[in-house]
Order: structure tokens, then C-alpha cells, then sequence
């Protein structure tokens, strides 16, 4: 995410990349880029320039969801050192500029999506926007453990927005793509809350890793990543995929999955005293996977224009 960008600014004085560092440009590039492959895998072609301008606008929606985040969660992000140089905790922008600039753009982008592709798909982005806002932000985060498992929903909505600007309605792989980001944010987030503990608990978020303690988060980070092979496997035998993305998908899960063991039957002392490498190595693991499945999934796309690719 985008909070460790730093600034020249004076506090008080917002400079460009203050309100670029609002949108939380670097999760919103892979977010971006789930919907990127959503809308080209479709069955229905887009237009070059209809594809990009309704990119750009989901871009800016998810921009102005993370606006909205950094605006409410100020209070929190002033409490931990991995936020604390966001620019409204940093005393750079406002909270009323904050709010001011995430509303706007949330308007401009859903407004603007619905014109340039269709209506279904800019209402749809309003309620990505609004679930991660509202459900997640100000409701769950600070109120329960399962707060990223249900409030996850959003970051798993956009391949299903992409796929809505081309077809204008959703279906089974839609759906599809929506289970393997929704099952994949749990180990995401979790493997990174163990080693974040102190931020969270500090600030007093409850996350799994806060309220059930390290242990029980290796637990759950196993579950999820098992239920993630099905999706993963589901999503390559699907029309969407093809012998590419299911070569992928093994391998990917096969990685995943040693991971995820690995911090399972690690012991706490051995990964308090080796900085929970093993940890960071799993978080930044689940990044690559998720950016590889839907890789494949452009692969196999661009395969199958050339004649091979595809189940068929
Ligand atoms: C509720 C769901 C999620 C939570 C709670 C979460 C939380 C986080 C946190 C706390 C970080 C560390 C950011 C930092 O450097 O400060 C992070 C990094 C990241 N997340 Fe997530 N995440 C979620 C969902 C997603 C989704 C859906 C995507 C993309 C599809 C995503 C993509 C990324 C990326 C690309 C990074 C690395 C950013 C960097 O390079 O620093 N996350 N996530
Ligand atoms: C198109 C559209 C609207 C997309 C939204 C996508 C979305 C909801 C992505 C989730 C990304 C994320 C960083 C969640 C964590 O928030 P946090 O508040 O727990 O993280 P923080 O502590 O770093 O602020």
C-alpha cells in the first residue's frame, strides 16, 4: 500500500503525492488488475477504448475507496508504525479533504463507469466501494476477528465488475474468480497480521492474530489455503481456463499450500527470533499467487485468440 510513500510537504500543506498516496495506488494495482483480467476473459469483446476508460474508472473507485479508508481510520493509522506516515495522520491532508476527495471521486468513477459501459456495472462498483467502506471499514474492522474474512468480499468484487462491463450481468466464472480472491484474502492478510501483531494490538483492531493469538491465525491461514486449491482447481477447469492456468494453479497451490504448512507447525520462540521471515516470505508468496492466477487466466486468453488455449 501506498503508506510508505514519503513527502517534502509541510504538515498541512498536501502536496500532489499526498492524494496519490490516498488511493493506496500499489493494492489498488493488483485490484486493478483482477478486473483488468475479469472484463478481458468474458465472452463478450469490449471495445479497446470502452476497456480502458471503464479500467481507469474502477482504478479510481478502488482509489477512492482507500481515500475513504485513510479518512476514517486516521485515528488508528495514527497508532501504528506502519501507518502513521499516511498523509491525514501526518497532519499533510485534512480529514475534510480526505473525505471531500474520496466522496468526489467515488461519484465521478461509479457515475462515469455506468455511462461509459453500463449501469449494472457502475452500481456495482458503488457497492464495492460501499462494502468496503461502510461494511468493512466502519463496521467490522474494529468490532470482530472475522472482520477480513467478510469484509474481504470487496477486494474480491472487482474481477466480477470487469467481467460485468463486458457482459453486463454475472455468471458461474464470474463467480469463480470472486471465490479464489475472497478464499486467497484470509492467508493474504493473516500471514501479514503475524507479523504486524504489535501495530494492530496497539491500536487496538481485532485481528485474528489480537484476539485468538498466533497459533490459532496458522490454523486458519491452513484452512483457508486448502479451501483455496477447489476454487483455484474449479476456476482452470472452468471456460475461463484451460491446461495453462491448471498447470499454474498446481503449481502455485502446491507452493501455497508448503507455505502454509511451513507457518503451521512453526514455534512461536523460532519465529519471534528469526523475524518471522518465514511469515513475510508466505505474505509476499501470496501476492505473486493471486497475480499468477490471473495471469494464466490472460494467457490463456490470448491463447486461445490464436487457436490454442482454452478446454475446447
Ligand atoms: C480485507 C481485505 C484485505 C486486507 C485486510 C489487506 C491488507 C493488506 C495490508 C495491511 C497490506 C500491507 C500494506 C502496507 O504495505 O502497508 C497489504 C498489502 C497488499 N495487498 Fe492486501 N489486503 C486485503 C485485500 C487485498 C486485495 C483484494 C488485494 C488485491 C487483489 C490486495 C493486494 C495487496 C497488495 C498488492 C499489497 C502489497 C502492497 C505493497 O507493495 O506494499 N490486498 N494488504
Ligand atoms: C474497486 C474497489 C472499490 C476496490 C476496493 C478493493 C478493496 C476493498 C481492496 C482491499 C484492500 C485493502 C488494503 C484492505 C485493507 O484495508 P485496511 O484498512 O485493513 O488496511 P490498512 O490498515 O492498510 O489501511
Amino acid at each position: 500500500m501506498s503508506d510508505t510513500s514519503f513527502s517534502v510537504t509541510a504538515p498541512g500543506e498536501a502536496g500532489l503525492r499526498d492524494f496519490l498516496a490516498l488511493l493506496k495506488p500499489r493494492v489498488m494495482s493488483l485490484v486493478v488488475f483482477t478486473a483488468f483480467v475479469g472484463l478481458v476473459v468474458a465472452p463478450v469483446p469490449v471495445h479497446p477504448f470502452v476497456a480502458a476508460v471503464a479500467i481507469l474508472f474502477i482504478a479510481l473507485g478502488g482509489g477512492a475507496a482507500g481515500a475513504l479508508n485513510m479518512w476514517y481510520d486516521a485515528d488508528i493509522d495514527r497508532l501504528m508504525r506502519r501507518t502513521e506516515r499516511r498523509p491525514v495522520p501526518a497532519g499533510r491532508v485534512s480529514e475534510g479533504e480526505a473525505l471531500g476527495f474520496g466522496l468526489a471521486l467515488a461519484g465521478i468513477s461509479c457515475v462515469m463507469l455506468a455511462l461509459a459501459a453500463n449501469v449494472f456495472a457502475g452500481l456495482f462498483l458503488a457497492f464495492t466501494i460501499f462494502f468496503y467502506v461502510v461494511v468493512y471499514t466502519v463496521w467490522l474492522k474494529r468490532r470482530t476477528p472475522q472482520n477480513i474474512v467478510i469484509g474481504g468480499a470487496a477486494g474480491a468484487f472487482p474481477p466480477m465488475i470487469g467481467w460485468a462491463v463486458a457482459t453486463g450481468g454475472v455468471s458461474l466464472e464470474s463467480l469463480l474468480m470472486f471465490a479464489l480472491v475472497f478464499l486467497w484474502t484470509p492467508p493474504h492478510f493473516w500471514s501479514l497480521a503475524l507479523f504486524m501483531r504489535d501495530d494492530y494490538s496497539r491500536a487496538g483492531v481485532p485481528m485474528l492474530t489480537v484476539t485468538h493469538g498466533r497459533p490459532a491465525a496458522r490454523g486458519w491461514i491452513l484452512a483457508y489455503t486448502l479451501a483455496l486449491i477447489p476454487a483455484s482447481l474449479a476456476l482452470a477447469f472452468s471456460t475461463v481456463g484451460g491446461p495453462l492456468c491448471l498447470t499454474v494453479a498446481v503449481v502455485l497451490d502446491a507452493l501455497f499450500l508448503r507455505g502454509a504448512l511451513r507457518l503451521w507447525r512453526r514455534d512461536e520462540a523460532v519465529a519471534e527470533a528469526d523475524g518471522f521471515a518465514a511469515e513475510k516470505r508466505l505474505f509476499r508468496f501470496s501476492l505473486l499467487w493471486l497475480f499468477g492466477h490471473f495471469a494464466a487466466l490472460l494467457a490463456e486468453r490470448a491463447l486461445h485468440l490464436t487457436g490454442w488455449g482454452g478446454w475446447a
